[in-house]
């Protein structure tokens, strides 16, 4: 698991746009062979929408053979309704970048066979070929699309009634009126998103300080449905400062070292604010280990040779190794 952590919500939003970015433009998707993306609703992926479709106003990348999957919709309320997630994700994305229409998948909350229409979007997923890279948003409770606490780890596209955290959390869309929110919805479950061959969860803000530590600190737990990520074999969560409040102090730091670590080896990468070099300041510290650290810092600085310093594994790992190399 890597786990990256930013400033804030506004620099997650940018890393995260730059990295879809540069997964999608290397992979160089082509319509026989598309890149398949799975999207989250809320309101976790608004910066990073806003961001993609500036790339595509650029001529950074296209959308023309990205297939996407949005992960959740509401059950009940008109396909056009303002708050539905096929109405949102149109609004905020779609609509504004060359996606072909026939490349967009959402689930039908209101289809007569409801059930049946959780089948075809699974065998739909299969038939494309399987997620490439699912975004996903993740609630306070660690929910993610509407696996809501308790979800079985090995769920599929389902029929899902929302937990009372849930209606009310969404309550904010539907004018604060919590009678307003859909009491069900259908979303893509824990194993339809754990299939994606990468996962990226966008954790931001305090109030989803105790997911993110429960994801990462403790052991896999329904009860936490985000958890489940521990078990991926590829998983990435790009957080802000404030979600890392109830991680412990090492558990931070760790992570931000190996972070620095990666950025020294990969050297300039694109995924600074400004494409600036993501080297960390070398000072030296008084504690013994944070001294023993940015010595090791220092040492990388003048001998890094980025060649040999990955395994093929790792290399696999970053898209933006591989384009260095070319
Ligand atoms: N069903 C949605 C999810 O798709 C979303 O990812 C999550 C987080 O929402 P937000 O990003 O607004 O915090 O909760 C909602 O209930």
């Amino acid at each position: 698991m890597r786990l990256v952590i930013r400033n804030d919500c506004d620099e997650v939003s940018v890393w995260i746009a730059h990295y879809v970015k540069e997964r999608i433009n290397q992979y160089k998707p082509t319509e026989a062979r598309p890149f398949v993306l799975g999207l989250p609703s809320g309101s976790s992926p608004l910066l990073i929408f806003k961001h993609l479709i500036e790339f595509y106003k650029a001529g950074e990348i296209s959308f023309k053979h990205v297939v996407t999957f949005n992960m959740d919709e509401y059950i009940g309320i008109p396909k056009n309704h303002k708050e539905s997630y096929y109405t949102y994700t149109n609004t905020i994305f779609f609509k504004h970048v060359d996606m072909q229409k026939k490349n967009i998948n959402l689930l039908n909350g209101n289809a007569s066979n409801l059930e049946a229409e959780c089948r075809r979007y699974e065998r739909k997923i299969i038939r494309v070929g399987g997620i490439e890279l699912f975004l996903c948003g993740v609630g306070p409770d660690g929910h993610f699309a509407f696996n809501e606490p308790g979800s079985s780890l090995k769920s599929r596209t389902r029929v899902k009634t929302l937990a009372y955290e849930s209606i009310v959390a969404n309550s904010r869309f539907f004018s604060g009126d919590i009678s307003k929110v859909p009491k069900a919805a259908l979303t893509v479950g824990v194993a339809t998103v754990m299939e994606a061959r990468e996962v990226c969860i966008i954790i931001t803000g305090a109030h989803k300080s105790v997911a993110l530590a429960k994801c990462i600190e403790e052991g896999v737990n329904h009860m936490w449905a985000i958890s489940a990520i521990q078990m991926h074999a590829k998983a990435l969560i790009v957080c802000d400062e404030d979600a890392t409040l109830e991680l412990h102090v090492k558990t931070v730091k760790y992570f931000k070292s190996i972070e620095q670590v990666h950025q020294l080896l990969i050297g300039k990468t694109n995924l600074g604010l400004q494409g600036e070099l993501l080297v960390p300041e070398v000072t030296i510290s008084k504690s013994p280990h944070e001294k023993g650290h940015q010595l090791f810092i220092r040492h990388l600085l003048d001998s890094v040779s980025v060649e040999g310093y990955f395994t093929e594994d790792e290399e696999d790992h970053s898209p933006i190794l591989k384009k260095r190399r070319r």
